[in-house]
């Protein structure tokens, strides 16, 4: 799957301008999220099983070159994969600027039988791993790591086997290092506990959806929040079956975003009446934000305000959301907070200030604080939004240019990473 534009086509990006309400009717693809673990529980199940929906992005796509190149047939090149799974052999993966096939498949490679190494972007080297690693460590994994900015990183090498049953962790810098723990664990002799110890986790429902995906396979997990939160996950074959996946809800925001910014309509079939979904936190938020939202027989229509209210919110569980609940922040009438999100300095660039400084460059008034963002209401003006190779600060640029002319976007193909067909479908509704 690649993406309708290409850079050759003009970059920077003009972001489409539009004046009037924006209305449209918008089917998402699938969850980046479910995708990944989806395909990693298959890969280590008893049975094949088959994936509906899956999402193909860039993302996604480098989680099935990496399961193939340990060994797992994945067939099917569309939405629709049957996954065969088969013992783990060494293998070199290439993770680009996916925090998933990153920390899941490092934590799963103690599971082959030989080293698994590990490369990707440059971006990459500065995202937190080293927790995880420790955690590894303590369960007798061999690790070669360099260093960077954050601690130990890329190029990294993982030789199994794992033994023991219990590991501590520090996961306050990304849920991932929990999900990762949960997704070797029933493939342990023994099982796992695993144990976080430091401040609080961050994105829990990624967690919740980790524990989800693993009990729909079969496995057995309890959860303790007595003391130290923990999870316990009991040894044992998984079968996944039939998965059809839910479409991506943070990747639905910014369109939601659009009927915010506009005062428009826009429409999302498909939405889940209930889901693990951080993204799914994003309805609530809008209404806080002014807009009215109704869900009915699985479509999600919301429907924006006169002008935009601002709001005070810790985003912990849901800090990808936080450049569309930025982009709208700074269109807002009154002033912003957003706060529980330092890890996001840790993400795909350092969301904090990259959001601070283009809303800064385009004229807004918005600062870092210790944990997140203070947006007061300014007038924007035109300019040109950088990326920084990251899919959502594209996407926060293009909501801004909705409203504001003369906005351009470096980089709009970094989307591809979750959603390769943004511009297409970005365009679809606003021109
Ligand atoms: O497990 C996952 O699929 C994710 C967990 C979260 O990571 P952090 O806990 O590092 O924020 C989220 O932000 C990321 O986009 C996807
Ligand atoms: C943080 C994100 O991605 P990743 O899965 O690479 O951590 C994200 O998509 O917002």
């Amino acid at each position: 799957m690649t993406s309708q534009f290409h850079p050759s086509n003009g970059d920077p990006w003009p972001a489409p301008h539009h004046s009037e309400p924006v209305s449209g009717f918008v089917t998402v693809p699938g969850s980046k999220s479910l995708t990944a673990r989806h395909l990693v529980i298959a890969a280590l199940s008893s049975s094949p099983s088959r994936l509906s929906g899956a999402l193909r992005s860039r993302d996604t796509d480098l989680m099935i070159e990496a399961l193939r190149a340990m060994g797992t047939t994945i067939e099917g090149d569309g939405d629709d994969l049957t996954i065969i799974p088969a013992p783990l052999h060494g293998a070199h993966i290439d993770v680009g600027l996916a925090g998933t096939v990153f920390r899941f498949l490092a934590a799963v490679a103690a599971l082959a039988d030989g080293p698994v190494s590990f490369d990707g972007d440059a971006a990459m080297y500065a995202r937190p791993i080293g927790p995880l690693l420790d955690g590894l460590e303590q369960l007798g994994v061999k690790i070669t790591a360099g260093e960077g900015p954050r601690g130990r990183t890329l190029p990294l090498t993982v030789e199994g086997p794992a033994s023991g049953s219990a590991v501590t962790v520090d996961a306050s810098g990304s849920s991932q290092f929990v999900s990762a723990l949960l997704l070797l664990a029933p493939h342990l002799p023994h099982g796992l506990t695993i144990t976080h110890e430091g401040e609080s986790v961050p994105s829990l429902p990624h967690v919740a959806m980790t524990v989800e995906a693993l009990r729909r396979a079969g496995a057995s997990i309890e959860e303790s929040t007595d003391g130290p939160v923990s999870w316990t996950v009991a040894p044992g074959p998984l079968h996944p079956g039939h998965i059809t996946v839910e479409p991506d809800l943070s990747n639905a925001s910014p369109f939601l975003a659009a009927a915010v910014a506009t005062g428009g309509t826009v429409t999302i079939p498909h939405w889940p009446a209930q889901t693990t979904q951080a993204g799914a936190h994003i309805v609530p938020i809008l209404e806080r934000m002014g807009a009215t939202a109704t869900l009915s027989d699985g479509n999600l229509t919301v429907t924006g305000p006169g002008s935009i209210s601002g709001i005070d919110i810790d985003l912990r569980d849901a800090g990808e959301l936080t450049p569309t609940v930025a982009a709208l922040a700074a269109l807002a009438d009154s002033p912003s907070r957003l706060s529980g999100i330092a890890h996001l300095r840790g993400h795909e660039t350092d969301r904090l200030a990259a959001i601070a400084s283009e809303v800064t460059k385009l004229g807004g008034r918005c600062v870092e604080t210790r944990d997140g963002l203070f947006i007061e209401p300014a007038p924007l003006h035109g300019g040109v939004v950088d990326s920084y190779e990251d899919h959502r600060m594209a996407t926060f640029g293009a909501i801004l240019g909705l409203v504001v002319p003369g906005i351009s976007v470096i980089d709009i193909a970094c989307t591809s990473k979750t959603l390769p067909d943004f511009p297409t479908m970005w365009e679809a509704i606003t021109t």
